[in-house]
């Protein structure tokens, strides 16, 4: 009898080696980043967690290609990025990754379906494909009925799902969103975070989000604790049993 094949063990897509990174403000050099090696899963949301100051950001523009490292290396889908020259890494962020931060960034003329139409310009998709991917991805985000407001109609949880929807709709490898809900009251935060969960699971995006609130940290697989730019803890935390409020799971 044939037996059950098992499930494939998630691949490793981003991984970050012996990375280091200081910063110098006047006489004083201050090292932010201390040799870190790391391995980050598709298909799986991993929460950075640590206080005020640790390093967070800076990790997480290092992986992203945003910055550079001062030794060491970041390995993004296969590609060691530190011997990319200026172009190929913005080519490179351009069709694999996809951006969220605490302040949406939002363009105040647009609205909702424009706002996630507009960087699939820079695809090279047609405008109909770009219209079909925008209106596929703010429907995923459960803004389907809203699609046509401005940000100043949006609520603050509504203008964080455009943003979602907006790198979302680029069908990113490596989702990336710093401090995505601190703007947000905690039933806002656990949606946004809930819903950059379910982009990891049903489309096997690898999703790094950076926080310092610590009720996001039962929404994640994986939790990596940050102190003084070093990675103290990697843990699973246990699952919630109450689904959040206001978000539907997807049928298929
Ligand atoms: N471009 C820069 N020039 C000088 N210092 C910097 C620069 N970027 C970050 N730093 C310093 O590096 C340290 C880590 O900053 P970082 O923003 O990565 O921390 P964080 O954990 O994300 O903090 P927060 O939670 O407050 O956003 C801080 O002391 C910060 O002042």
């Amino acid at each position: 009898m044939n037996q059950p094949s098992p499930s494939p063990a998630p691949s490793i897509s981003l991984q970050a080696r012996n990375v280091s990174k200081s910063f110098t403000s006047g006489a004083v050099r201050a090292t932010v980043l201390h040799d870190l090696t790391l391995d980050m899963r598709a298909g799986e949301l991993t929460l950075i967690s640590g206080p005020s100051g640790c390093g967070k950001s800076t990790l997480l523009a290092i992986l992203s290609g945003l910055q550079g490292t001062d030794s060491g290396h970041v390995i993004a889908l296969g590609q060691d990025l530190s011997v990319l020259d200026k172009r190929a890494l913005e080519r490179f962020r351009l069709h694999h990754t996809g951006f969220v931060f605490q302040g949406f960034n939002l363009f105040p003329a647009l609205n909702a379906l424009e706002q996630v139409e507009l960087p699939l310009s820079y695809l090279g998709l047609t405008p109909v494909e770009a219209r079909r991917r925008a209106r596929a991805s703010l429907e995923e985000v459960g803004l389907g009925p809203r699609m046509g407001l401005r940000p100043s109609e949006l609520s603050g949880g509504e203008k964080q799902r455009v943003a979602i929807a907006r790198a979302l709709a680029k069908e990113p490898d490596l989702l990336f969103a710093d401090e995505p809900t601190s703007a947000l009251d905690s039933a806002n935060g656990q949606i946004i975070i809930d819903i950059l969960h379910r982009i990891a699971r049903t489309h096997g995006t690898t999703v790094l989000c950076v926080s310092h609130d610590p009720r996001l940290v039962g929404h994640a697989d994986r939790v990596l604790g940050m102190e003084d730019g070093r990675i103290l803890s990697d843990r699973v935390p246990s699952p919630l049993s109450t689904p959040t409020p206001g978000i539907e799971e997807p049928s298929a």
